[in-house]
């Protein structure tokens, strides 16, 4: 997986940064860490450099409505970790797109390998749960990545491919083209072991030639592709830089907020650094 993607005009794509909160924060907490993510962003520094980064924050189920208020009239767009994969009936405990739209969510994490491994979602329900959210006007963070002993059993890209094949395939391209895909493989997810840039680009190229074979390069060159797992301030240069990582999705580190505004100032900085959208463009 080493030869660089045909199609990867990142100064195209608008980077993208989420925070996923996971399972912390009651709601006056959420509305905290939102409201500090704002300021962070919006405070004494200035706007965050390229204001065109889209910056999204998954807080859970619980907390979407009070971090809503504090990003209110802000750029800062609102996620949730899960959808359900059908609109309304008699599904205990699930929650749905419409929803979620309902409480300002615009963004919605589908097959995070947490929910595949401890919940046991396999790809047919990350698919279906794919295809609501996009029926439900929500943008989907598609999930894929490796574990360990897949890696080291030499399997990285057919896990990966396979579990984003099975979730894309059936779209129309310009479904597919909505998707964000996030690339993160299972034993760097709070392990502060992340992968290395030039890996997890490889990762991503190979993510877009199949994106690119499902679909068609339009799709391919318009789909963002974000990398997962352990990324800090200090390290999301490295990720940014890469031609076909258009972003992050960020736990432990959003659960600072000065430190997650941190990281989406260093992200822009090195991703103008690298030829992409620079300072000075619109706000979301
Ligand atoms: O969804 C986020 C990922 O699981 C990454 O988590 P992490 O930044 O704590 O490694």
């Amino acid at each position: 997986m080493t030869s660089p993607a045909r199609v990867a005009p990142a100064a195209g794509r608008r980077p993208l940064f989420a925070g996923n909160w996971k399972m912390h924060t009651l709601p006056a907490e959420a509305a905290r860490l939102a409201a500090a993510v704002r300021e962070g962003l919006e405070g004494p520094a200035g706007p965050v450099p390229a204001g065109a980064a889209e910056v999204v924050l998954c807080p859970p189920f619980t907390s979407l409505a009070t971090a809503a208020e504090a990003l209110a009239g802000s750029g800062i767009a609102l996620g949730a970790q899960d959808v359900a994969w059908g609109d309304f009936g008699a599904f205990t405990g699930e929650v749905s797109a419409p929803m979620l739209r309902a409480l300002g969510c615009r963004y919605v994490i589908v097959g995070h390998s947490e929910r595949r491994r401890l919940l046991g979602e396999d790809d047919a329900l990350v698919q279906r749960k794919l295809l609501a959210a996009l029926a439900g006007g929500l943008v989907p963070i598609l999930c894929v990545g490796e574990d360990a002993a897949q890696r080291q059993e030499g399997r990285t890209a057919a896990v990966v491919l396979g579990q984003a094949a099975y979730a894309l395939a059936g779209l129309e391209p310009e479904e597919a083209a909505r998707v964000v895909i996030a690339y993160e493989p299972v034993w760097a997810i709070g392990s502060g072991q992340p992968a290395t840039p030039a890996d997890a680009q490889a990762v991503a190229a190979a993510i877009r030639r199949l994106v690119e074979r499902l679909h068609g390069p339009a799709t391919a060159a318009a789909v963002r592709i974000l990398y997962g797992g352990s990324v800090k301030p200090d390290n999301i240069g490295g990720f940014m830089a890469q031609p076909d990582i258009d972003g992050a999705l960020v736990g432990g580190a959003s659960l600072d907020g000065t430190a997650f505004a941190r990281l989406v100032r260093e992200g822009m900085a090195a991703r103008a650094a690298a030829g992409g959208p620079a300072a000075g463009a619109e706000r979301p």
